[in-house]
């Protein structure tokens, strides 16, 4: 069984790592590190990782039919004990660096734009919507990716045309959309609301648009209980509430407006993060968590 320091890493995200296994498969690594207001916490949320890798799975294999994707194993001999049950063993592809965001609601940077330009990467939305407001369809609004710790920018559709041609512009937009537009009905059954959604794609040898990444995670998406969900207002996250109410609360003594890193969670905020990660893996799949794949170590 190798382990993880045989495989050269390649590339690195907040929480997330990917290594070369050989020429055609890598290993991407999910962390059981999390982030809230744009800080990398110093407490870890235990099993986070591979609630999110058995997330990314379920999508996979449930999306197949829509799109291609690049998961080979998720449990295989080449994946190191160490990180069993939140690495998957993935083809290598040639990715496409633009970030394919799907939007159903409206809130975030989409809001921003929309209270400045009555419209989001160029697409322009009836007047009169608010925070969290649902659209009448869902909109391909991508961005281009940035470096750790920055956020990354919304571009126009034109600016992928120009970017990566018109035909792969047309392909990236109409798979995003389709994935998305599945994901959320589907989603919206078992009780969430998938409110948008990041993927990346990467081409294979033979041109072909196949979804790398992870997909359809919390850290990916915003998930909404749909329980409670009304317009108007910031919706709650469905899985990191706890660590943003603490983070925000006099008991942290953090000021979110300093530049000084947040505080170590108290392990009740821990333990009741770890328990909404795997009450949405559950809800969502019908699985119980208990039976995924883990490390011995
Ligand atoms: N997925 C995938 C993939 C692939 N299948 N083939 C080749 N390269 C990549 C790849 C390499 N980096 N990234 C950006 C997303 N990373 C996530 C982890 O954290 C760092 C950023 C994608």
């Amino acid at each position: 069984m190798p382990k993880l320091a045989d495989y050269r890493q390649v590339a690195a995200g907040k929480v997330r790592q990917v290594y070369e296994v050989d020429d055609d498969l890598l290993l991407f690594v999910a962390s059981d590190r999390i982030s809230a207001y744009d800080h990398v916490l110093s407490t870890e949320i235990p099993d986070k990782g591979r609630v999110l890798t058995a997330m990314s799975v379920f999508w996979f294999e449930r999306f197949a039919d829509l799109a291609p994707n690049h998961l080979v194993a998720w449990d295989d001999p080449r994946i190191p004990d160490e990180v069993r049950g939140r690495a998957l063993l993935v083809r290598r592809l040639d990715m496409v660096q633009v970030e394919c965001v799907a939007r159903g609601y409206l809130t975030g940077s989409g809001m921003v734009e929309y209270r400045r330009d009555g419209a989001v990467c160029g697409v322009e939305l009836p007047e009169g919507l608010v925070e969290a407001s649902e659209l009448a369809e869902p909109i391909f609004t991508p961005a281009t990716k940035a470096e750790i710790g920055a956020h990354d920018e919304n571009v126009s559709f034109e600016h992928v045309v120009a970017q990566v041609g018109a035909d792969l512009a047309g392909r990236l937009r109409d798979a995003t959309l389709a994935i998305y537009g599945a994901a959320r009905e589907y989603a919206r059954s078992r009780g969430v609301v998938l409110a948008d959604t990041k993927f990346e794609f990467g081409l294979d040898r033979s041109g072909a648009l196949v979804l790398g990444d992870e997909v359809l995670t919390p850290d990916s998406s915003r998930y909404w209980p749909a329980d409670g969900y009304a317009p108007g207002r910031v919706q709650p996250s469905f899985d990191k509430q706890y660590v943003r109410d603490w983070l925000t609360s006099d008991a942290s003594g953090w000021d979110r407006a300093s530049d000084t890193p947040p505080p170590p969670l108290p392990d009740d905020v821990v333990a009741a993060t770890r328990a909404r990660y795997v009450e949405a893996y559950e809800r969502i799949t019908g699985l119980s968590f208990a039976d995924w794949p883990s490390g011995t170590s």
